[in-house]
């Protein structure tokens, strides 16, 4: 198990417990053991949990208290200084030290999340990608498989789209790619996924949603699109390829294929055509 996604689990309420319980242990064990033992390293753990996993601002609160936790060790432990102003001057530098671990934690969380973002989506359309569509699609059919609930997957290619390219040229057919996610993603509910498999290929996956229900949703995404088409003057229609789980195939590549396979038979219908059919195991 990976150890990151493992701490994520817990909630930013956890963490500003834990980093909370930590401060004051470090503080009361800098306290107990007085001014010969050294635990500035341990005060850094507190904050960096609480910037990295609650935010910037209850980080920097870390880093207040830890300072101030660390001011109170010394001024208890009674360690003699040459003049009284040193005390609050460590107490400020150190809260330096934390203040600058705090940023750096957060801004590296927010590094890695914006990473995260754009390594899971096509960057021309915004729709997921093929990679990270897979990982949802097994997510939602172990869902599935819990709950016995019906998915459906939709497997799109675009019929014509060559011709856009050739004859409007490469941006204009980019347009046209970002448009349809656009069109697409307009006829969808917040919990179905949308993804570009890669050229002129797209895939929806239904949640909870039986054969009736698809129809409806896919009839729409239809309509939609070749309205849009139409309104620009791009000849492309779409081939698509439906299938519904009643049963849950072993693996996502087996549902992705046979989706695929109906949306070559809707092609070879002559395109502009979809074709539905009910996955109920071998
Ligand atoms: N503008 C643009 N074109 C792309 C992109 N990715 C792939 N393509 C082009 O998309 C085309 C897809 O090929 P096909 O699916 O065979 O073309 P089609 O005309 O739709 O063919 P049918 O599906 O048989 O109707 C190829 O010409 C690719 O070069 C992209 O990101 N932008």
């Amino acid at each position: 198990m990976r150890l990151l996604p493992f701490l994520e689990r817990n909630k930013g309420l956890f963490w500003a417990v834990v980093a909370f319980i930590l401060v004051a242990g470090v503080g009361l064990l800098d306290i107990v053991t007085g001014y010969e033992l050294a635990f500035s390293l341990f005060y850094l753990l507190p904050v960096s949990l609480a910037a990295w996993f609650v935010g910037k601002r209850f980080g920097l609160a870390t880093s207040v208290v830890s300072a101030l936790a660390w001011g109170m060790a010394d001024l208890l432990s009674e360690q003699p200084y040459s003049h009284p102003a040193i005390l609050y001057w460590n107490t400020t530098i150190r809260f330096g030290v934390f203040l600058i671990t705090a940023l750096l934690m957060s801004s590296l969380r927010q590094a890695l999340e914006r990473e995260q973002e754009l390594s899971r989506v096509d960057n021309l359309t915004g729709a997921v990608n093929r990679r990270f569509f897979a990982e949802l699609l097994q997510m939602e059919l172990d869902r599935s498989q819990r709950s016995k609930h019906p998915l459906t997957l939709a497997y799109i290619d675009l019929d014509n789209f060559k011709a856009i390219n050739d004859r409007l040229g490469h941006a204009a057919g980019d347009q046209l790619l970002a448009t349809t996610v656009r069109q697409v993603k307009g006829q969808l509910r917040k919990t179905d996924i949308l993804a570009r498999l890669g050229g002129d290929e797209f895939a929806i996956l239904l949640p909870e949603t039986h054969m009736e229900a698809a129809k409806l949703v896919i009839s729409d995404v239809q309509a939609h699109f070749l309205n849009e088409m139409h309104r620009n003057n791009w000849p492309v229609t779409l081939s698509i390829g439906v299938l519904t789980c009643t049963k849950i195939p072993a693996t996502t590549d087996e549902l992705l294929n046979q989706a695929d396979a109906l949306m070559y038979a809707a092609k070879n219908q002559g395109k502009n055509a979809v074709c539905y059919a009910v996955y109920a195991g071998d």
